[in-house]
């Protein structure tokens, strides 16, 4: 066989521990139904802080690393081995002192942006980022502090599709024109156009992909009537901007890595007349990405999008150990327990050709 043929697919894959590096873990009994399933995999998660009140302070995120841990303790995750990685929640407020206390904790790895209005729990976002956030902004820049976007504009003369792309323009051109040095992530990136831009960027940007937005584009939401478990935000889009994620995903670049935005709701707040957005896939997270990258035959990319690119970017070691995903069918539960509720996880009920040997 020449050289240059693509070699056959493995049916076994060990990696590096991979981490999740966008992660919705909820509070109280919610979180105490979910963070064993992250944990089960992944070595860190980036924890999201769009709780109700959202993590503002230093304060709060130390608090909620604690009800993390002890959550964990309580199931029958490791403790020892999972590692919460804490933000804080951007408002128009945030202080540079309030930067400096979250560098100085050790706990707290990043900011996030929410425009204020554009997805679950964003009311208390940010009104006008360089406006009200300079300061923060700044401080964040000088310490190397990661701000973290979820980047969609909310004008409503804006298409629900559109509002990833003119975000760039709108909003990310300036931010990193006035912050050049500042480390930005482009969460959940949805188009060709973010990914373009990623790749193309000057300076210390990435992104992160979700499993949804790699194997499945907007018909999914409407496959023989309306399916409310394959919302989330930013919205699926349609097959191109898939086909760009998955390219930019699997090809091997530093600056694209895994973020699950596993965001669970309840069954009942996601199938009623005004649905949640979000997509739950902690639980085979690592099954559906392994089945994107070898749809395209790039598994031999997986570490480094999974497990090497995270924590390269965020300046942390790399995990010590490893998993190892074969290739056995898994069958995606057609739901879990949720408290005193259920939760549909994504793609429930259907066959992946990959799992985790646990
Ligand atoms: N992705 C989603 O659709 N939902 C997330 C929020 C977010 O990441 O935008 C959630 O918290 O439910
Ligand atoms: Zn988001
Ligand atoms: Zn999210």
């Amino acid at each position: 066989m020449p050289l240059s043929m693509p070699q056959t697919a493995p049916d076994t894959l060990t990696l590096t521990r991979p981490d999740d590096w966008h992660l919705h873990l909820r509070d109280g009994e919610a979180l105490k139904a979910v963070v064993g399933d992250t944990a089960r995999h992944f070595g860190r998660a980036i924890i999201m802080p769009n709780l109700k009140p959202p993590v503002t302070t230093t304060e709060q995120a130390q608090a909620y690393h604690d009800r993390i841990l002890a959550a964990l303790a309580a199931t029958e995750g490791d403790k020892a081995r999972f590692t919460p990685l804490m933000t804080l929640y951007l408002t128009d407020n945030t202080t540079a002192d309030e930067i400096g206390r979250a560098k100085a904790s050790g706990i707290v790895h990043a900011v996030k942006l929410y425009p204020a209005g554009a997805t679950t729990n964003s009311d208390a976002g940010v009104t006008d980022l360089l406006g009200r956030c300079a300061a923060a902004l700044a401080e964040m820049e000088r310490v190397g502090m990661p701000l973290l976007v979820h980047g969609e504009v909310t004008d409503p003369a804006i298409d629900v599709f559109d509002r990833e792309a003119v975000f760039i323009e709108r909003v990310m051109q300036p931010l990193r024109k006035a912050f050049p040095a500042l480390k930005v992530v482009f969460e959940h990136i949805t188009t060709k156009d973010a990914a373009d831009y990623v790749m193309q960027a000057e300076g210390p940007v990435a992104a992160t992909l979700t499993p949804q937005h790699l194997l499945y584009n907007r018909n999914a939401i409407f496959q023989g009537g309306l399916q409310p478990h394959w919302y989330c935000l930013p919205i699926l889009k349609r097959e191109t901007h898939r086909q760009a994620l998955l390219a930019a995903a699997t090809s091997g670049s530093q600056r694209f890595f895994l973020g699950t935005d596993s965001a669970p709701h309840a069954r009942g707040l996601k199938e009623q007349s005004c649905g949640c957005a979000g997509c739950y896939t902690a639980l085979h997270a690592m099954a559906l990405y392994a089945t994107a990258f070898d749809m395209v035959g790039k598994l031999h990319n997986l570490e480094a999008f999974a497990s090497h690119n995270g924590p390269d970017f965020y300046g942390l070691p790399r995990n010590s150990d490893t998993i190892t995903l074969v290739r056995e069918s898994y069958e995606v539960p057609e739901q879990l327990p949720y408290g005193n509720t259920e939760l549909v996880p994504l793609a429930a009920g259907q066959t992946l050709p990959w799992s985790v040997r646990d």
